[in-house]
């Protein structure tokens, strides 16, 4: 399998050239060159599989023969295995239609962990027979920091930088990051700025050639396509529950990023019979105004209780735009330093079109995100968190077909958000079991101000060099 960047002028890599690098040279993201497709009878065949074999499976097709077949179930049985639900990712029913996808029984309690503990074997993996150090830099709207620090912390030839934008995560998600104390881990927290400001930079310094010269930078975030590789698989492990392939299924993501809703239009590219992917967002909603009009636009980013979806670049809507327009990576390279300098762009009508065909969306401010949190407590007795909960009022105000299911994908545990689930349904989620003396932990993170140069010195002064 080979992997272009999606503004066209990177060189195509494989599987292992493409998770190494993390993001394309160019400045664009990595996808498969073409997608891969499963037919009805091979998908009808995962009824029933345990996780681990099941993630093996859909996975092979883009690791290609960078690792054997055997050797990849062995590292999905090492990755979901840390798990504390034996589903790994378990699926609830709310009512006739209404289903929860939960994906939040990692050890950090996130869907990050989905796909970051098996990103931290498999760099592991590349980097065993090779001289090369790996730096990651990394920016967190607060979970996949802690995913990506309990995945590589105390890996022997990795450092990791996490950039968080200083308040404007939750406690439990800063001590989550913070508290995980190791050699090669470094959290800094960078005042006054915002997720978007900590992206950028994060992408500036795989474009910065004195950095590049001197570090092997790759990347933990969704920018890396072995992120969304990972986690197309619980579509497929929910679907084939429900009926598929012989009966279709939708879905509703709370998005901010647009990894994870990608890795549901991979899935539908790969052949599983999808009648709709919800992308749900909070009042950051660049998204939903360019599904719904075309207009990607950044206005600023406003702190919410769903401090996780508070972005809007959203990296992974270029993948979308790649796929959906055409794949013409230098019209989009131009389309997309368009954006970047005036912070506002339309879609063209392919896009659109494309996107339409599977695509629709939904915005929640703060009352309907409580009031659907409040609807699955007094319900279906469940507690949800603020980020599932704007998934879910998208997921019912979704008309679908008869007998379509909803799946609502539950991207974090309520416990991560207690204060916010407190506000909406009068309930404080206990802390689970693992993380129960979380609040009495060591914490430990630098402050660095809100400038790229900061950024930059503080890791050429902790990074370990590697040749390129
Ligand atoms: C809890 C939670 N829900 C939803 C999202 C949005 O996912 P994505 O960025 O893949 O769109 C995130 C972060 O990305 C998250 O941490
Ligand atoms: N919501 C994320 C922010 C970035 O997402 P990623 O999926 O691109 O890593 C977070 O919680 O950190």
């Amino acid at each position: 399998m080979e992997y272009v960047s999606t503004r066209g002028s990177a060189p195509a890599l494989d599987f292992r050239g493409a998770t190494l690098a993390g993001l394309a040279s160019d400045g664009g993201l990595y996808v498969p060159r073409a997608w891969p497709t499963f037919a009805k009878d091979k998908i009808a065949a995962m009824a029933g599989l345990p996780y681990a074999q099941l993630a093996a499976r859909v996975m092979q097709p883009f690791v290609g023969n960078c690792i054997a077949p055997e050797r990849l179930l062995e590292l999905t049985t090492q990755a979901y295995g840390t798990f504390a639900h034996k589903a790994v990712t378990p699926l609830k029913q709310f009512d006739e239609t209404q289903w929860l996808l939960e994906l939040f029984h990692g050890p950090t309690l996130a869907f990050k962990d989905v796909a970051l503990q098996l990103l931290g074997l498999l760099f592991e993996e590349f980097l065993k027979d090779s001289e090369q150090h790996l730096t990651i830099v990394g920016a967190t709207s607060g979970d996949t920091g802690s995913a990506a620090i309990d995945a590589v912390a105390g890996r022997a030839k990795i450092d990791i930088f996490m950039l968080h934008p200083k308040g404007r995560v939750s406690e439990v998600q800063r001590r989550q990051m913070t508290s995980m104390i190791a050699p090669n881990v470094h959290n800094i927290a960078i005042c006054d700025a915002s997720f978007d400001d900590a992206q950028a930079m994060v992408k500036r310094m795989f474009g910065d050639t004195e950095m590049t010269g001197r570090f092997r930078i790759s990347a933990v975030n969704s920018i890396n396509w072995a992120r969304l590789m990972a986690q197309v698989v619980y579509y497929f492990a929910a679907a084939v529950q429900l009926g598929a392939p012989y009966r279709k299924v939708a879905f509703s993501v709370p998005t901010g990023n647009f990894g994870d809703v990608f890795a549901g239009y991979v899935a539908a590219k790969m052949g599983l019979p999808i009648e709709r992917l919800v992308v749900a967002t909070n009042i950051n909603d660049i998204l939903h105004r360019a599904l719904s009009s075309g207009d990607y636009s950044a206005h600023g980013v406003t702190p919410t209780d769903a401090p996780s979806m508070d972005i809007q670049v959203s990296s992974n809507f270029e993948r979308l735009l790649f796929d959906a327009g055409g794949r013409d990576g230098i019209a989009l390279a131009d389309q997309m330093r368009g954006f970047e300098t005036t912070r506002a762009m339309q879609l063209t009508n392919a896009q659109r079109d494309g996107a339409a065909a599977l695509f629709s969306s939904e915005r929640a401010d703060a009352d309907q995100t409580a009031a659907a949190m409040r609807w699955a407590w007094e319900n279906c007795g469940e507690v949800i968190d603020p980020h599932t909960g704007i998934g879910l009022h998208a997921a019912l105000a979704t008309k679908l077909p008869a007998g379509v299911p909803m799946v609502t994908l539950a991207t974090a545990h309520p416990a991560k958000f207690g204060p916010a689930v407190e506000k909406a349904i009068g309930q404080t989620p206990a802390l689970p079991p693992r993380i129960g003396d979380l609040l009495e932990r060591e914490e430990r993170y630098e402050e660095l101000p809100g400038t790229y140069e900061a950024v930059a010195a503080f890791v050429a002064e902790r990074a370990t060099a590697s040749p390129s």
